[in-house]
């Protein structure tokens, strides 16, 4: 008889639970139909568990699963081999957890970006320390086995860029503003309702989350020390209707993309909204789905797309982990020693090139539109479109007498340009007086 993998487990909400139902039904099932068992040659056993509180243990009607108050203490305890931690926060108790279980010689499986992210390389550092694993497919991308295929699968290439759509909550509030003409908050109160988001969804709508995952992938793909603080980072919670609807009618559509990518002066890392080409993969990734595309050196890019967030798709990464560590199969957690990480740096954003959506609130009297295109030529930036659109309410043509009150929306398209270039332009645009309140900028990546 091969000894089952046991394992304790801490955090037994949205991902947790599912993590507990899908072990328990796997080791219910007749010994043939266990593909876990079967796969990894043992069979994957929950035995001890912990949560705020036991009642939410009882409630999911688990067999023969022990209770234990302490995270820790369930990290430490000697009958479990393998640790998973689905807690929560980049700080403790899930963070002494895991040093606690490293420490005991257990292996250990995470979902956990935020501290990852925070203390990725010490915890690594521990893991390779103690001679056991510190899994996290499950934190970035989902269900998507994206940790696996830079670490693993693409291990004899290096990589130009790996960028994506990381955070299913904002790709599923895009989506339903755009398809169902809902309002942010709407969105955002739906995805919180399908388990999507995180206990504190500033994490998702402002871009911290997909920083912490570009800054994971990044270390995987660039060999560079994970640090969430080398992101550059901006949210969608500026993004309006208008917006929207204007990056339909230009032939794009808007996503928070996170992105890696080597240039000449290191590995830049950012999160923003992001214009991308209606024809271009990642533009057709709708909902709470997530999509990577990882860009080997010499190589055509390859796109992965999965369900991103969500209970279901989090337990599958875990349980893959787990199927990992049942095997005997162990990895460094970021693929190479912690040792030969490089220490990574801030983007500097000034020095970003491409081409930007810009959308202003032009005062309505003569000369505003000679004022914008004069420090627009300034900074020698080009225009590829102007496009005025109506007052809200307002028919073509302009009837509203107030006109000569109500600032008109004007978008302008650029060709490539610099980030500092346009960042001074609309500077010199805002002190001028010709526009009313802040420009909205979107940066377009087409390629
Ligand atoms: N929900 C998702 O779609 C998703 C996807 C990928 C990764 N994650 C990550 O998975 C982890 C869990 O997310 P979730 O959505 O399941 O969270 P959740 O809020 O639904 O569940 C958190 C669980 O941790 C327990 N917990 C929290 N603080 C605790 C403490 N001090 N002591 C003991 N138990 C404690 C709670 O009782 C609960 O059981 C997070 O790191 C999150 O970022 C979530
Ligand atoms: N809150 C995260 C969970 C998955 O990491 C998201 O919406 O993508
Ligand atoms: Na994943």
């Amino acid at each position: 008889m091969v000894e089952p993998l046991k394992v304790g487990l801490a955090g037994l909400g949205t991902v947790g639970g599912s993590v507990a139902r899908l072990l328990q039904k796997q080791e219910s099932n007749a010994s043939e139909s266990n593909i876990l068992a079967t796969r990894c040659g043992r069979p994957i056993r929950l035995v001890a568990a912990s949560a705020k509180t036991k009642g939410e243990l009882d409630a999911l009607g688990l067999d023969g699963v022990r209770f234990v108050d302490s995270p820790s203490g369930l990290a430490r305890d000697p009958e479990i081999e393998a640790f998973v931690e689905l807690m929560g926060g980049e700080g403790d108790p899930a963070k002494s957890a895991i040093e606690a279980a490293l420490a005991a010689g257990k292996s250990v499986v995470t979902a956990n970006k935020a501290l990852l992210a925070r203390h990725g390389v010490a915890l690594a550092a521990a893991a390779e320390k103690a001679g056991v694993s510190l899994n996290f497919e499950a934190a970035v991308g989902g269900a998507i086995p994206v940790v696996k295929t830079l670490r693993e699968g693409f291990a004899g290439n290096s990589f130009d860029r790996v960028y994506g759509i990381l955070n299913g909550t904002c790709n599923y509030i895009l989506s339903r503003m755009e398809s169902e003409k809902l309002s942010f908050g709407d969105c955002l109160r739906e995805a919180q309702r399908l388990g999507y988001a995180e206990a504190d969804p500033t994490f998702d709508v402002e871009g911290f989350d997909t920083a912490q995952k570009i800054a994971i992938l990044a270390s995987l793909a660039f060999g560079v020390q994970v640090d969430p603080d080398a992101v550059y980072v901006e949210g969608i919670s500026s993004i309006t209707p208008e917006d929207l609807e204007a990056a339909a009618e230009l032939g794009y559509r808007i996503k928070l993309l996170g992105v890696a990518v080597r240039t000449e002066s290191g590995i830049e890392q950012r999160v923003h909204p992001t214009m991308v080409p209606l024809d271009r993969p990642l533009a057709r990734v709708m909902g709470v789905t997530n999509a990577v595309t990882i860009e080997p050196a010499g190589f055509p890019p390859i796109t992965l797309v999965g369900p991103g967030a969500g209970g279901a798709a989090t337990a599958s990464a875990v349980v893959a982990d787990l199927a990992d560590i049942a095997r005997g199969v162990r990895t460094m957690p970021f693929g190479r020693p912690v040792s030969q990480l490089a220490g990574s740096r801030r983007a500097p954003m000034q020095r970003h090139e491409g081409g930007y959506y810009i959308r202003l609130a032009a005062v309505d009297r003569p000369g505003t539109f000679a004022t914008i295109a004069k420090h627009l030529a300034d900074e020698h930036i080009s225009l590829e479109s102007i496009v005025q659109r109506r007052r809200n309410g307002e028919p073509h043509g302009g009837s509203d007498p107030d006109r000569t009150q109500t600032p008109a929306p004007v978008i302008l398209v650029t060709y490539a340009t610099s980030e500092d270039a346009v960042r001074k332009a609309l500077s010199e645009i805002k002190n001028r007086g010709v526009i009313a309140g802040n420009p909205q900028v979107i940066r377009i990546e087409k390629n």
